[in-house]
């Protein structure tokens, strides 16, 4: 997350940390959203290569263990089928995870809630980026989880010229393009947005440009949860 703040810690308890075994150690690659005891919500960009995952519940700082997380190992990968690792444009930038175990819910710990489906917010609905991310273009990871507050951007003008233009689907949720986005590591994450005084996860992180995380008028751009319901209930039962 380039810009916003650092989160108070476990004010997202569905903001999950994936990681991935290398030697005897894990390292952070991404976020998620733990959406049900035995599921979590990621990017499907996020796990074309096949490793042996892990995710985190209940952390804040990803390099230290503060006695409130749990760890999980996964037994399935759900990509959706119509992801083209090749094209992130084509959309479909979505995966489920199966925990081998479910979590526990507590104070550090709660599911994320989906809109229904179908439902796309309107232009400068408020909502926040979370995620462990580089902190600038080209920077590193932030070792505590940060917020930034990216009000959304409409496809109309998305998807416009100057913006994204017709990169953008209509399946993707754009927000923020000014001065706060996400950046490499925050993919996967949730994009929370307050819906009637609740906070409703509408987005999964994507993509950015490749001209830098915080690009004007190149606002992050999320697979829009809603757009996918169906696809994932048929996946989780
Ligand atoms: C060095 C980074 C900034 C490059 C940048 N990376 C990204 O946007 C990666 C995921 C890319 C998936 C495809 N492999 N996502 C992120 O960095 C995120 F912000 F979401 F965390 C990118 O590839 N962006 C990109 C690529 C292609 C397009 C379309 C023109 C197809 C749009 C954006």
């Amino acid at each position: 997350v380039v810009g916003g703040e650092v989160a108070r810690p476990n004010s997202w308890p569905w903001q999950i940390s994936l990681q991935y075994k290398s030697g005897s150690y894990f390292y952070h690659t991404c976020g998620g959203t733990l959406i049900r005891r035995g599921w979590v919500m990621t990017a499907a960009h996020c796990v074309d290569r096949s490793m042996t995952w892990r995710v985190v519940l209940g952390d804040h700082d990803i390099n230290n263990n503060e006695g409130r997380e749990q760890y999980m190992s996964v037994s399935q990968v759900y990509v959706h089928p119509n992801w083209n690792s090749n094209n992130v444009a084509g959309g479909y930038d979505i995966a489920l995870l199966r925990l081998s175990t479910d979590a526990v819910l507590n104070n550090y710990v709660q599911l994320g809630v989906l809109p229904p489906s179908g439902q796309v917010l309107s232009h400068n609905h408020p909502c926040y980026i979370t995620g462990w991310g580089r902190t600038q273009t080209g920077g590193s990871l932030s070792a505590q989880l940060k917020q930034a507050y990216l009000p959304v951007v409409d496809y109309r003008t998305c998807s416009s010229s100057g913006w994204w233009g017709s990169t953008v689907k209509n399946t993707m949720v754009c927000a923020g393009g000014g001065s706060d986005s996400g950046c490499q590591g925050d993919s996967g994450g949730p994009l929370n947005c307050s819906v009637n005084g609740q906070w409703v996860v509408h987005g999964v992180t994507s993509f950015v440009s490749s001209l830098g995380c915080n690009t004007y008028q190149k606002p992050t751009v999320f697979t829009r949860a809603s757009a996918y319901i169906s696809w994932m209930n048929s996946i989780m039962g």
